[in-house]
């Protein structure tokens, strides 16, 4: 077990995003989060991730209580998140986008914070592993959004997390780049790291994940392997309003 939420809610005035999610996602698998616009997956990501407190319920990761957890205090304990729209800092170099984005820094990654040489040394080894280490001096700004997104991924790995959490990772990116995030997502869960990731591009979803999660109003409505999500009533009906 890895990452367990139990009756996890948050509501906006009168519309309940999250309504009771209990969800596990398993350690070492690429988990997948889908359900129609609105259902509040965004919601659930940024509770998990202490972007915003949830009313109730509670959030465990690998066995420790993490709700209401600052987000700086989530990526300390192992959880990294992208989002959905893109955030890099659109003026400074890619080199500078990832140096800030160890600012918040593990343990592990602190202590060496004084070897500026290393951080940069680890910065060029994710730029080439996401592909655009030719870009290293480029600012960010002058990237193509599926480029850029790549940059945010870099970032997210510079904070070495054990869980990455990736909003609509293939939103409006093209399909060759489409081709190499699902490619890196496969590499790096080879090499250990665990997936959740939001996304509405089927064919990625299906190809890509173990394990799905479908939420529906706020909470999961089935999981399972993806051939059995497909064929599931539950999951029509939810997506077609049946
Ligand atoms: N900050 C907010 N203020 C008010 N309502 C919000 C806020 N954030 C989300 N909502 C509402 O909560 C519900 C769930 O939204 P959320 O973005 O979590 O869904 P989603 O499944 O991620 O959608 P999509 O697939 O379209 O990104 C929607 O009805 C949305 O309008």
């Amino acid at each position: 077990m890895n990452l367990e939420t139990v009756e996890l809610t948050k509501s906006f005035g009168g519309v309940t995003a999250v309504d009771h999610a209990t969800v596990r996602f398993v350690d070492g698998k690429v988990n997948g989060l889908i359900g129609p616009n609105g259902s509040g997956k965004t919601t659930f990501f940024n509770c998990v991730t202490g972007m915003i407190k949830p009313d109730s319920g509670s959030v465990a990761y690998r066995g420790k209580d993490i709700t209401k957890h600052a987000s700086d205090r989530v990526a300390r304990a192992g959880i990294g998140r992208s989002f959905q729209l893109c955030r890099v800092f659109p003026r400074m170099t890619v080199m500078e986008n990832l140096l800030v984005a160890v600012r918040h820094p593990s343990v592990r990654t602190l202590l060496r914070s004084a070897d500026d040489e290393h951080e940069r040394e680890r910065a060029r080894h994710w730029l080439r592993r996401v592909g655009i280490d030719h870009l290293e001096h480029a600012e960010a700004r002058n990237l193509s959004y599926g480029q850029q997104k790549l940059l945010e991924l870099a970032g997210v790995l510079m904070g070495d997390p054990d869980t990455i959490m990736l909003d609509e990772p293939a939103g409006g990116v093209n399909p060759a780049l489409i081709g190499r995030i699902a490619t890196l997502v496969r590499e790096l869960n080879e090499e250990g790291k665990t997936f959740i990731i939001v996304e509405h591009n089927m064919e990625m979803v299906m190809s890509l994940c173990d394990h799905v999660v479908v939420f529906d109003r706020g909470r999961p409505i089935a999981e399972g392997e993806p051939s059995m999500i497909q064929q599931d009533p539950r999951v029509l009906e939810a997506y077609l309003g049946v």
